[in-house]
């Protein structure tokens, strides 16, 4: 599907996205999402899995902020996702920082998510190469990952994201990259978490390469357009959540290519 088509069939449908992501993300998150046209909620507690993700879209999974029973959490949703056919995204926010974290990460990359998404020192690490992250910023370029990202996208059959200037996507077979946005987007904490929460929005309307391409497209056009009106990066957000909604379908093929 097109990308145009993708965002005017996320507008028509508004679906229902769940998200578990971290403390610093959920608010902007969800206003990303809700921004774009679709139906955030951030629900976390493993006993309510089998009542709440079957009735979503997607699911998108963040380990920014984990801990043992928000870990628990993550797999009763993912198992119950997997069960129902629901896509899901990984983010592996930092996972290189801990053993704990590292082997989370591992463990719900084996789960069969649609689409990985993370920044260059976080797909590096995935694939087992040593990066130069800083916590839960990139120290790597997109081009020095993007081989790592082609070789999970055929290891684990999923879709890999890499965000960064410019982004990067592959199925292992396919690539594409995503140009524009500004530099101010980093300057902004739980962008690159967004970027995962609005893929869960467009994984639930299409399929997952066309639906990475297309949320990937989406935060370019927008990033462009509110570097035009900021002073710095508080009102960038201000800014970016009005582009986000006041993109139109046809603007989200400039970004790519
Ligand atoms: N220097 C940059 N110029 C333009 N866009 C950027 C830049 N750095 C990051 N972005 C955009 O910011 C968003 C978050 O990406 P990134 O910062 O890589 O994620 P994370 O927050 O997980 O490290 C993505 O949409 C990406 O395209
Ligand atoms: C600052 C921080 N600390 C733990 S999670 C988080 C947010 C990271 O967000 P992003 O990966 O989108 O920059
Ligand atoms: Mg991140």
């Amino acid at each position: 599907m097109a990308p145009s088509d993708l965002l005017t069939a996320l507008r028509n449908q508004n679906p229902l996205v769940h998200c578990i992501t971290n403390y610093v993300a959920m608010n902007i998150a969800a206003n990303v999402v809700l921004a774009a046209g679709a139906s955030p909620a951030m629900v976390h507690a493993p006993e309510e899995m089998t009542d709440f993700t079957p009735i979503c879209g997607a699911l998108t999974i963040n380990i920014g902020t984990l801990s043992a029973p928000w870990l628990a959490g993550m797999t009763a949703a993912v198992a119950v996702a997997n069960t129902h056919n629901i896509p899901w995204v990984l983010d592996p926010v930092a996972h290189f920082i801990s053993d704990y974290r590292k082997q989370a990460a591992k463990e719900l990359l084996a789960l069969s998510p649609a689409i990985v998404r993370g920044n260059a020192s976080e797909i590096l690490a995935l694939a087992g190469e040593a990066g130069a992250g800083k916590g839960v910023d990139s120290g790597d370029s997109v081009t020095a990952a993007q081989g790592a990202a082609k070789a999970l996208a055929i290891q684990f059959g999923t879709v890999v994201a890499i965000t960064g200037p410019v982004d990067y996507l592959t199925d292992g077979h396919r690539e594409a990259a995503v140009s524009g946005g500004s530099d101010l987007m980093p300057q902004v904490t739980a962008l690159g978490c967004s970027q995962t929460a609005l893929m869960g929005a467009y994984v639930a309307t299409g399929p997952a390469f066309d639906a990475a391409l297309s949320a990937l497209a989406h935060f370019k056009v927008a990033g462009t357009a509110a570097a035009k009106l900021a002073q710095g990066p508080g009102s960038f957000q201000m800014h970016f959540l009005d582009a986000l909604a006041a993109a139109q379908p046809a603007d989200l093929a400039k970004a790519i290519g």
